[in-house]
């Protein structure tokens, strides 16, 4: 069996004693340790004055982390530029936010190819590598520029724009060629393949065969041969609601609960980003608030925002928006004895989110575009069947394509996503069970193994079978 090499930008060694990590990092170990080992490498977090040396190794298990630090220059122009001022908005369909700037993408050119230098120095003739997201996307094309010709798959975990939006990027064509140097490219969503088959077919004049529902399209474009595939990732279901089950009785849960006096509670949990649609949101509370009176002083809404990519401007921004919002709907609505809106700008481990979310009554995921969104399928998986709460999510949520069971909403039409939130805190036990099970029916089908599981074995399966793994 070929040895597993994982690469994204981030690494996230997992402390097993600890049962506070989660969703990938799990997936990304389980996936190395059941090919008897491998490598998991990327950025180890570091800022550092040079990148000469080779990666930094640590060995835990039969897993290897190899971890390169950057330099400023290097993380300004790759990570927060390119990665998250250009590709990042662009890929959630905000060309208003996206700058375009030939050094950024130089730059974000030249971390790819000192990243693929480094880990061409560890890789075997036979591995199997795993790319992971929008920032290392030339990373195949790196390597096979080297003369590698390893197995390489690339999952991307954003959404896919369409081609109208793809191209208003000067370096698209590039981009896209490079993708094409993967021999598997993985997609959360069927429509987010739809959009790399559109550009395929009508912009790089390659041809695509499909090879039935749910299996993908084997592509020729740019002179290789690939497979393309929508794999929707997933969290650890079972895991995971054992564990909002013993989370019920934990000190932050029953802290939560007695700060509530029997309100009904609403919660989101987010970066804080601007793809998350938090103003939106704010709005659609106060618009619950205005349009159905009796909530008030009766309903409180948790929104946890722990902030991201602070370097960015456009999150500095949004940062403020939010701020000012919530401050104006506590400050209309805000009683001595109740406030709307808990606002917080932290994050919380695993166990306290879970049980968290199965007090909530609501879960409120309103991206204004997400690849996936984790959230939603954990909140789902964290309430207690025999009186399980509502999920109100976003149609522009990956998660929603799945979980067509939660009450499916326009982020952008707050009064109708107050109605639903009005809907959902007023929903019939038997109704909330019924929604509850859907979906629990399809988070046990497609958990996070099932996830991993199959996109290793369409990666490891030779090219013309690949279409044909699980
Ligand atoms: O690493 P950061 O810059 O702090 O950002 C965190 C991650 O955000 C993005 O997550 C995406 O992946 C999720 C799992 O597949 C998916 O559910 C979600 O819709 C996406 O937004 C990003 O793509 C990751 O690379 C970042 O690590
Ligand atoms: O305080 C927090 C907020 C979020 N998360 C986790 O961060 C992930 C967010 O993933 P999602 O797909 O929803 O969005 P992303 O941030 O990747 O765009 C989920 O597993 C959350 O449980 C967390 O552990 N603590």
């Amino acid at each position: 069996m070929s040895r597993l090499v994982v690469v994204s930008n981030r690494v996230a060694p997992v402390d097993e004693s600890k049962n506070q990590a989660g969703g990938l990092a799990v997936a990304v170990q389980e996936a190395l340790k059941s090919r008897g080992g491998g490598i998991w490498f990327g950025w180890s977090g570091d800022i550092v004055e040079g990148t000469d040396g080779p990666p930094r190794i640590a060995e835990s298990g039969r897993i290897t982390y190899a971890t390169l630090g950057l330099t400023q220059r290097d993380l300004d122009e790759y990570y927060n530029g390119f990665a998250n001022s250009t590709l990042w908005p662009l890929f959630h369909y905000r060309l208003d936010l996206a700058s375009f700037s030939g050094r950024t993408y130089a730059g974000y050119q030249r971390v790819n190819s000192l990243f693929a230098g480094k880990l061409a120095a560890l890789l075997r003739p036979d591995d199997m590598v795993w790319v992971h997201d929008y920032h290392l996307i030339p990373f195949a094309e790196q390597l096979r520029a080297m003369g590698l010709s390893q197995r390489m798959g690339f999952y991307l975990h954003t959404p896919f724009p369409a081609p109208e939006i793809l191209v208003a990027l000067p370096a698209h064509e590039s981009l896209v060629r490079g993708l094409c140097a993967y021999d598997l490219v993985g997609f959360q969503t069927e429509s987010d393949l739809r959009c790399f088959v559109h550009y395929v077919k009508y912009e790089a004049g390659g041809s695509v065969e499909e090879l039935g529902p749910g299996r993908g399209c084997r592509i020729r474009a740019y002179g290789r041969n690939l497979l393309a595939r929508a794999f929707p990732i997933s969290i650890d279901t079972l895991p995971l609601a054992q564990l909002a089950a013993q989370a019920a009785e934990s000190v932050q849960t029953r802290r939560l609960r007695e700060s509530l006096v029997e309100r009904a509670l609403i919660i989101g949990v987010d970066r804080l980003d601007y793809s998350k649609g938090l103003p939106q949101r704010f709005e659609a509370f106060q618009e619950l608030l205005d349009s159905y009176p009796g909530n008030r002083g009766q309903v409180s809404f948790m929104q946890v925002a722990p902030p991201s990519r602070g370097d960015v401007a456009e999150y500095q921004a949004i940062r403020r928006e939010l701020e000012a919002l919530a401050g104006h709907i506590n400050g209309r609505y805000a009683e001595f004895d109740w406030v709307p809106i808990r606002y917080l700008n932290k994050s919380f481990n695993r166990k306290t989110l879970a049980g968290f979310y199965r007090h909530a009554r609501i879960g409120l995921v309103t991206p204004l575009r997400d690849g996936m969104n984790l959230v939603a399928k954990e909140y789902v998986a964290c309430q207690d069947p025999a009186d399980p709460g509502v999920l109100v999510l976003s149609r522009f949520a990956g998660a929603a394509k799945e979980l067509d069971a939660a009450l499916i909403v326009n982020p952008y039409d707050i009064r109708a996503t107050a109605e639903n939130l009005q809907r959902g805190l007023t929903m019939p036990l038997q109704e909330r069970r019924e929604r509850f099970e859907a979906m629990m029916t399809v988070l046990k089908g497609n958990d996070i193994t099932h996830w991993r599981r199959s996109y290793v074995e369409s990666l490891a399966a030779p090219l013309g079978d690949a279409g044909a793994a699980a």
